[in-house]
């Protein structure tokens, strides 16, 4: 390669910048030449084993906007680029750029990234729907079988919406004069945190907030928390701080599940975050309060979103079900009356069978679609055998496609505290049927056991203490009674040791009392008083010799009550009962 250094002709040309792709330092007037140079001879975007040249952005490894190359005027005639980490070396973690061009599945959904844009829209790209290797023949455009639309990518997936327009629910912050709206409508897009359940919208809202700002010359780029590393949060920084110096162009971020990120990593982005260089979208499940800095926390706000409403999850539902060219059948209805002329057997699904899902799905719209797709393709499969009948969709069907557990409940996040604090809660306040709902919402939608009945043997203790000193050792024999036994017999142990909790009597004397003295020693100030020496145990003669147990009353040996001191001088008269 050819590194054709300028002389500089004035000031402003002096400056010396670096090749953001090979890192060579040079003259800012050198660099374009440079790079014409470097870039016909540098592979980048060394992407899971494909080596690209930069001919488009999209092209590159790591995700951007569908800016189209260009010189900048301004700028010595500085071309767009930037450099994808290259992912070669067996030592380092999967970058961004290499996770950019794994397949995406449910679980690994956010992988891809991009900049949103119509191009990327799944349901506007050519219509996902219509096309077929028939297209490739050159014959006209042939409707896509059911099965084949269902191939690929997860339905949820293929659904995610464009736009505002397909977004559903989340009323709350998106409606008129919501701060979130105000904030689409205008240039600027501040760092933003969106707090919401599993499959509330965070990832598309963020997708539809970098498209929909009217400065639409932005990078967006996506990370996820669970599998990028420090280094991989340098390197987005140190592009974006290319792509603002060279191409006036801001970098939204997004980056996925945050929470997870560490403390050190979220300093990482706290300076860039502050300066502009970034502007942050995360999105986590976990209350941000606890789970992110609060330094980072403080420049960005919290949007929180919300379980989506069984209307909206309908309205979500019916939108994939349209698509997919499924026919809703209401309750008088039968297959084959909605007149359609299709000769081949045709896909039904019953409206209640749409509502028992929107229902079940517990506001989680991937889980939602999930369900579908697994009730359609469960059927279609059981089609294959049957004769050429319709295929309907009933609402067994779709319970049958759903796995409850997953349903109802997050093991790992929010709700698992939430519904702990719940049964804690209504065992304190002696409600019996509360205090078993709660029991019931834990271990039916998959709860741990041995979980539970480590917060009875505590509760035992800390509410109801020496009002009932047999509550104890009901809450542990309930403890080795699960683990004896286990799910699903060990319910109605756990059941029974609730009751029995929530019926006693309650006390927090003990719990209070040693709160106190905890207080005491923590706010202790200076060495702590020594034990005093004739409570303390003499076993050997030398202990004796300096005097250990000297004076000391042993009580039994005693008719008459004995008078004795029991605390280090210091703290005589202090009382925490
Ligand atoms: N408000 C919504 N309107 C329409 N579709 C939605 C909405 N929310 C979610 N979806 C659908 O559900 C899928 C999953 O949503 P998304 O990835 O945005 O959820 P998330 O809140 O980021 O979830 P997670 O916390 O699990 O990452 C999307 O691809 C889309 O099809
Ligand atoms: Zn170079």
């Amino acid at each position: 390669m050819d590194d054709a250094i300028g002389t500089p002709t004035d000031d402003s040309t002096d400056k010396l910048v670096h090749c953001p792709v090979c890192d060579l330092e040079l003259l800012a007037t050198a660099i374009n030449s440079h790079l014409d140079n470097c870039l016909q001879v540098k592979p980048i975007g060394g992407v899971a084993g494909k080596k690209r040249r930069l001919s488009s952005p999209e092209d590159s490894g790591m995700s951007e906007s569908t800016q189209p190359l260009k010189r900048l005027s301004n700028a010595p005639n500085f071309p767009l680029f930037h450099k994808p980490k290259s992912s070669d070396g067996p030592s380092e973690e999967p970058s961004f750029a290499a996770q950019s061009s794994r397949t995406p599945d449910s679980k690994n959904k956010h992988a891809e990234s991009h900049m949103p844009s119509n191009s990327d829209c799944p349901q506007k790209q050519g219509n996902w729907l219509l096309q077929s290797t028939s297209l490739i023949q050159g014959d006209q455009p042939k409707e896509k079988s059911l099965a084949e639309k269902l191939d690929g990518k997860p339905l949820a997936d293929k659904m995610r919406p464009c736009s505002l327009q397909d977004y559903m629910g989340q009323n709350k912050v998106l409606g008129e004069n919501t701060m979130l709206r105000t904030l689409l409508q205008s240039n600027e897009i501040p760092s933003i945190i969106l707090w919401g359940p599993p499959g509330c919208g965070k990832t598309t809202l963020a997708h539809i907030i970098a498209k929909n700002a009217k400065n639409n010359n932005n990078r967006f780029v996506t990370l996820s928390a669970t599998s990028a590393s420090t280094n991989d949060v340098r390197e987005v920084i140190k592009q974006a701080q290319n792509e603002q110096r060279f191409c006036k162009r801001k970098t939204i971020l997004f980056v996925d599940e945050i929470h997870r990120f560490n403390k050190t990593q979220q300093d990482t982005f706290l300076p860039h975050v502050e300066c502009g260089t970034i502007t942050l979208i995360g999105a986590t499940t976990e209350n941000p309060s606890f789970q992110i800095n609060n330094a980072l926390l403080s420049r960005c706000r919290v949007i929180v979103l919300e379980k989506l409403s069984v209307e909206a999850m309908e309205a979500i539902l019916m939108r994939a079900v349209e698509s997919l060219g499924i026919r809703v059948l209401s309750e008088d209805q039968q297959p084959g009356c909605s007149g359609s002329n299709v000769s081949e057997t045709a896909m039904y699904v019953e409206q209640k069978a749409l509502t028992t899902l929107a229902h079940l799905c517990d506001g989680d719209a991937r889980t939602g679609l999930n369900g579908l797709q697994l009730s359609v393709q469960a059927r279609l499969a059981a089609g294959k055998d049957a004769s050429n009948h319709d295929m309907v969709i009933k609402e067994e069907h779709i319970k049958e496609g759903l796995q409850r557990s997953h349903i109802l409940y997050d093991r790992a996040g929010e709700e698992h505290y939430n519904c702990i604090s719940a049964l804690h809660k209504s065992m304190r306040g002696s409600d019996q049927d509360a205090s078993l709902y709660w029991l019931g919402r834990m271990l039916e939608g998959g709860e741990d056991p041995l979980y539970v009945a480590r917060r009875l043997v505590r509760f035992a203790s800390e509410d109801i203490g020496l009002a009932d000193p047999l509550a104890l050792p009901q809450a542990v024999s309930a403890y080795q009674a699960c683990h004896f036994i286990g799910m699903p017999e060990c319910d109605v142990i756990l059941a029974q040791c609730v009751m029995y909790l929530t019926r006693a009597p309650k006390s927090i004397a003990v719990y209070s009392a040693y709160g106190k003295v905890k207080a005491c020693l923590k706010n202790h100030k200076g060495p702590l008083p020594p034990v005093p020496l004739h409570l303390r145990n003499a076993p050997t003669k030398l202990m004796k010799g300096l005097g250990y147990g000297k004076g000391y009353k042993y009580n039994p040996k005693y008719s008459e009550p004995v008078v004795q001191d029991y605390l280090p001088p210091e703290m005589k008269g202090i009382k925490f009962v």
